[in-house]
């Protein structure tokens, strides 16, 4: 019986997006620039690693062979064919390039509406926004109030934050309303509470996500962000992929920050996970213990928070080498009729301007040991991921997307 193992590598696009001028992003392109840069020696660092970016077992599934499909560059290092499997490229037709937009539509579900964003203005929040957070939250006021980096945030108003007992509010380009505080001096509890008070107020202006970003550190130079994240998101509008299979009465596996993501929403199994090598271990158990027709899905948040927005190309390359050296492991676990699919939700070219997310097309890289390899092409919308798995895992077909299988 068919089963299906799906794995966002956050924020892993390709480059292409047609739209891209809207966003500010006309040649952006998050893994051919980092394979571009490591070629050229760019993308070394003593300790980590060195040279062009090694990653043969995407190669071979066709990481290369997309790329070049979506820009029509081949970059150095990378092969044009694919050597087993299907390959093709994703284009999103929801507006947002973040992550509930991608991974909605990938589940099948593209945002019908906008999100609501605040301003590039010092303070960024509505006034009687952050009034009613204060007195609902019972807060001595709150730091911050404007666009930031998380990391450099915490670096500049952690010290202050603790001394006051003011919560760090604030935002980027996504449609997201970000609260940091420390997890010992504030209290993680208190941190999850505040950001539940947050969240009521900010989703009746479309905000896509509250999110709660615990950190830990006694000063500035000191200071981490832990695996103690939350997002507390608005719900998708339609039934998804993980709906509509739970709802058939089989399994589905969130792995990471997959549930929140879908606020929940057609989860059976819960599986949180901190760092690529553990989400890696957390997905291989899945597979171990899913029954026929589950579906399982990963969000390897890491290649998204720890580098793309940091900004880090070698810490981008190395993470990407180490998730193709584990992939045999993955492969290797694959019943006869399981599918595995690899794609993103969006781009973050860490050699780009800002911090902010890029808006790319995604890679789709399917694999089976039942399947044959061909090209699927330049699918016009995410959603024909989620109608795919659908059609395998034997499901009605839904609104949205058609499939390539
Ligand atoms: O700079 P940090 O806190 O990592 O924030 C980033 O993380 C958010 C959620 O992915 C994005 O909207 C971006 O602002
Ligand atoms: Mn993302
Ligand atoms: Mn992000």
């Amino acid at each position: 019986m068919p089963r299906a193992i799906l794995c966002i590598l956050d924020s892993v696009g390709i480059g292409g997006a047609p739209d891209a001028d809207k966003y500010g992003d006309v040649g952006s392109n998050t893994f051919g620039h980092i394979a571009e840069w490591a070629h050229a020696g760019k993308a070394d660092r003593e300790g980590l690693r060195s040279g062009p970016l090694n990653v043969p077992n995407l190669d071979a599934l066709g990481i290369g062979a997309a790329i070049k499909l979506s820009t029509g560059t081949l970059p150095p290092g990378l092969s044009a064919t694919a050597k087993g499997g299907r390959f093709g490229v994703g284009r999103e037709v929801s507006n947002g390039k973040d992550t509930p937009s991608g991974h909605w539509e990938i589940a099948g579900v593209p945002v019908p509406f906008d999100w609501g964003y605040f301003p590039h203005t010092e303070p960024t929040f509505p006034p009687d926004l952050i009034e009613e957070f204060i007195k609902r939250a019972k807060l001595p006021g709150i730091l911050g109030d404007k666009h930031a980096s998380g990391t450099t945030i915490i670096a500049e108003l952690g010290e202050e934050s603790i001394r006051t007992g003011k919560p760090i509010c604030y935002t980027s380009i996504d449609s997201v309303f970000q609260i940091a505080a420390h997890e010992s001096h504030f209290g993680l509890e208190r941190l999850y509470e505040i950001c539940q008070i947050a969240f009521e107020l900010t989703a009746p202006l479309m905000i896509g996500r509250v999110i709660a970003r615990p950190f830990v550190g006694e000063d500035a130079a000191s200071f981490k962000r832990t695996g103690n994240r939350r997002d507390f998101a608005i719900a998708p509008p339609e039934p998804t992929l993980l709906d509509r299979n739970q709802a058939a009465g089989h399994q589905v596996y969130a792995i990471g920050k997959i549930s929140d993501i879908y606020a929940g929403h057609g989860v059976t199994h819960k599986i949180k996970g901190t760092g690529l090598p553990q989400l890696f271990d957390k997905t291989l158990e899945a597979m171990e213990m899913a029954a026929d027709n589950a579906f399982v899905m990963t969000n390897f948040v890491d290649f998204d928070s720890e580098y793309g927005h940091r900004r880090d190309v070698p810490g981008y390359a190395a993470a990407l080498e180490y998730f193709d050296s584990r992939l045999p492991e993955m492969i290797a676990a694959l019943r006869h009729d399981d599918l595995l699919v690899l794609t993103a939700d969006h781009g973050n070219d860490p050699t780009w301007t800002g911090t902010d997310h890029t808006r790319e097309q995604i890679p789709i890289l399917v694999f089976s040991p039942s399947l044959g390899q061909s090209e699927i092409g330049i699918r016009t919308t995410f959603a024909d991921i989620g109608e795919s798995i659908a059609l395998w895992l034997g499901l009605v077909p839904g609104s949205h997307g058609k499939s390539f299988l």
